[in-house]
């Protein structure tokens, strides 16, 4: 792929030719899988002290195989494909994160359409998901709608309504479509139900998504988009 990483173990030989992107986003997803079970089991757990210890050790040893070879801030991921949609490590819809439910979007009769439970982990009041995951599964939801659209953009502005607790471990169903289109502006709505009660809306939001002109596109992402131009930058972390 032409890119270098930054080797932490400046000692090891090489590493071998990278297999396939396919092999390795298998291989990142498989990974994913495992983590965000280990950080469910370990946000539920009540296993004893020495038992939490030993699974700490398992898990710093687990980190060295990892963390051999990583990319800086301003490399994008080999597995990514950012104009296919393909972000492994995203937060919310990532295989490989082990902090995304991770949602699952589709277009539906033009709405963005997404399914996910949320475990124990994303508690804030007992039994319920934390606010803050509420408004980041919206931002989501709500940006890939106006991607689908052909609006892409950043959000500037997320107005959320929190009317009812989200039940954690409870399959969710969240809807956004684009609702106004002025220039350079798009605002799109977005609700969480539950499955089983789809017309019983428990927080909803209103995002304005500003589309980036290319000098903005420019100055934030330049680094990321051009990896091979002389940037000094590009060789801090
Ligand atoms: C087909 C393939 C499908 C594949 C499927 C892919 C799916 C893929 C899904 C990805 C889904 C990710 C969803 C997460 C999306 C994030 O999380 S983005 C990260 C969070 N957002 C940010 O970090 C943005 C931070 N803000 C900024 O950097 C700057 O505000 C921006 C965006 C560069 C804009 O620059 P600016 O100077 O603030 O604004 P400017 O360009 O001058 O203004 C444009 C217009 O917006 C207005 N505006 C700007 N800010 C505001 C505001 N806060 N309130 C009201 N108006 C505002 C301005 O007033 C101006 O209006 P007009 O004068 O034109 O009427």
């Amino acid at each position: 792929m032409g890119r270098s990483y930054h080797t932490i173990d400046s000692t090891s030989p090489p590493p071998p030719e990278s297999p396939s992107v396919e092999d390795r986003r298998a291989a990142i997803a498989e990974l994913g899988e495992a983590l965000r079970t280990l950080v469910e089991q370990a946000a539920a757990s009540e296993s004893p002290a020495d038992e939490l210890r030993r699974a700490a050790a398992l898990v710093r040893e687990a980190t060295i195989p990892v963390g051999k070879q990583q990319r800086t801030r301003g490399q994008i991921p080999s597995a990514d494909d950012l104009l296919g949609g393909v972000r492994m490590h995203n937060p919310v819809c990532g295989d490989g994160s082990a902090i995304a439910p991770p949602l699952r979007v589709e277009v539906v009769e033009g709405k963005a359409v997404g399914t996910c439970t949320l475990g124990l982990v994303y508690e804030g009041p007992p039994m319920y998901a934390h606010g803050g995951i509420s408004a980041l599964l919206l931002d989501q939801i709500l940006g890939y709608a106006t991607s689908v659209a052909g609006h892409p953009g950043m959000t500037v502005r997320l107005d959320t309504q929190y009317r009812a607790p989200v039940p954690l471990r409870t399959p969710l169903r969240l809807a956004a479509e684009v609702v106004g289109v002025d220039g350079r502006k798009v605002t799109a709505r977005a609700t969480i139900t539950t499955e089983s009660e789809p017309d019983a809306v428990l927080v909803e939001a209103t995002g304005l998504f500003v589309a980036l002109r290319s000098d903005q596109s420019e100055r934030l992402f330049g680094e990321a988009l051009h990896p091979d131009a002389s940037n000094p930058a590009a060789a801090h972390d």
